[in-house]
């Protein structure tokens, strides 16, 4: 077989590490695919910025033309993110014949039914298994490995940044900046950071796991999200004495014919298997009816293991050439989307409250939750001396979030309260 030829757009990261692959593992690749894999051309912004890796002034280009109208080009890499012009590329490498990785998970939680769909018209592999959770091989799990069974629940921590800077807040005492300022020069956030810390790159992911996970075409505006750029040292310090650890955790859910999906910061307790996820790790939980609990670990975010993924997809491109079977492997959703609505989610919740330091306010609080049928797991009350307020710390049992907003509404309307200070999701 002739060699493949492969176009890189971008050399940031990611691609960095893709190029550094393809030379150090070409033994391997050529035994795998049985043919030369050979970079022709990069896609980069800026021809004279110094490279992590060696390449050949003449491979470089700022024209996306000089790879996705070259014939001789066979696979398109996509690794330099953006939405509406990226797009527009991976459109044009289709429709000119040229399979394409990608690890783009803000166009495949977007447009990825689109791509797929021009993709298997043009008899195309689109592949995006860096888009989740980087080197995990996940995608390919729910759908090989898992194939047969009927999965019910995904619960995962999929953003490396924010489990970066929760894990040092948490562990080192460190501010929330320092540590999202040393996430952002390991190259592990976003070129804007506030998708990652925003909680949205957590919820395009979980757009995608759900999507494949249940086989139902979930939209990016149907996750729930909630960041962690409020998450405070104190509420991880009370966490902590309560017992849990902070995450930001996607979490979808099926029950019956009806899912949810959202992304928030949750308290889990210690000895949860996400808990000790540390770091840029990724951890993603899948409950299938037959297999039961199953789990998936590894780095979520970096060069060389995001790489892997991108370059993995690459040899099943290659393996799918050679049996002419290209185009053939996505398949459209079987069921149609039904959502939850909010009385039909539950969760327990942790919540920080501010009140008048007086006789009688906690009755009054307490008499809130049980009018909403609303119980307590746990409490602790401790003044605040500086402000004359007393600090009420309370952990709720599951209720419906219907119940538990409405809980919400009528304690900010009490005038004995003067603030809610924080208010998070726990996990049992
Ligand atoms: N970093 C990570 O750990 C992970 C990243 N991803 C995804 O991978 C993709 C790439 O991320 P990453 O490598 O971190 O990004 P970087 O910012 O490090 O690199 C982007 C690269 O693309 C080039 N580029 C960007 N825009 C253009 C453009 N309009 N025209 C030509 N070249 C362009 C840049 O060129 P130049 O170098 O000249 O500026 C750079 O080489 C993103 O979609 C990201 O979400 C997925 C999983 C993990
Ligand atoms: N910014 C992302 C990179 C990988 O998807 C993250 O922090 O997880
Ligand atoms: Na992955």
């Amino acid at each position: 077989m002739k060699a493949i030829s492969i176009g890189l757009l971008g050399l940031g990261t990611v691609g960095s590490g893709v190029v550094q692959i393809i030379k150090k593992h070409q033994d391997k690749l050529m035994h795998q695919v049985g043919c030369p894999v050979v970079i022709k051309k990069v896609l980069v912004k800026d021809l004279n910025k110094e490279r992590a890796v060696e390449i050949e002034e003449e491979q470089l280009t700022t024209n996306p033309d000089d790879i996705l109208l070259d014939k001789e080009i066979d696979v398109v890499i996509e690794v330099i993110g953006g939405i509406d012009a990226t797009k527009d590329y991976l459109i044009t490498a289709l429709r000119n014949g040229k399979h394409v990785v990608t690890a783009n998970k803000d166009l495949m939680a977007l447009h990825g039914t689109e791509l797929l769909t021009v993709a298997s018209e043009y008899g195309c592999d689109l592949f995006y298994e860096a888009s989740v959770a980087g080197g995990i091989p996940i995608l390919r799990s729910l759908v090989d490995g898992l194939a047969s069974d009927r999965i019910t629940q995904l619960m995962g921590i999929v953003n490396g940044t924010t489990n970066y800077i929760l894990t040092k807040m948490s562990n080192e005492g460190r501010s929330y900046d320092e540590v999202l300022k040393e996430a952002q020069e390991l190259g592990f956030a976003e070129a804007d950071p506030t998708a990652d810390v925003e909680g949205l790159d957590a919820a395009r992911k979980m757009t995608i796991l759900a999507t494949l996970g249940f086989s139902m075409h979930i939209d990016l505006e149907d996750v729930k999200v909630i960041g962690i750029s409020n998450v405070t040292e104190e509420d991880i310090r009370y966490g902590k004495q309560l017992g849990y650890t902070m995450k930001l955790i996607g979490h979808a859910h099926r029950e019956g014919e009806k899912v949810e999906v959202s992304v928030a910061p949750t308290f889990l307790p210690n000895n949860h298997p996400l808990a000790s996820v540390q770091n840029e790790y990724n951890a993603v939980y899948v409950y299938g009816e037959a297999v039961g609990e199953t789990m998936f670990y590894g780095p979520g975010a970096g060069s060389l293991p995001t790489a892997t993924a991108v370059v993995s997809d690459l040899v099943n491109v290659i393996k799918n050439l050679r049996l002419g079977v290209n185009g053939k492997s996505s398949v459209t959703p079987q069921y149609p989307k039904r959502l939850k609505d909010d009385s039909e989610k539950y969760s327990k919740y942790f919540l920080r409250i501010h009140v008048e330091d007086e006789v009688g306010v906690f009755a009054e609080i307490t008499s809130i939750f049980a009018k909403n049928g609303v119980s307590f797991e746990k409490i602790l009350q401790l003044p605040v001396k500086k402000n004359e307020v007393s600090e009420i710390v309370l952990v709720t049992h599951r209720t419906s979030i219907s119940n538990y907003e409405q809980s919400l509404q009528e304690l900010k309307d009490l005038s004995a309260v003067r603030e809610i200070k924080s208010a998070y999701k726990v996990v049992r």
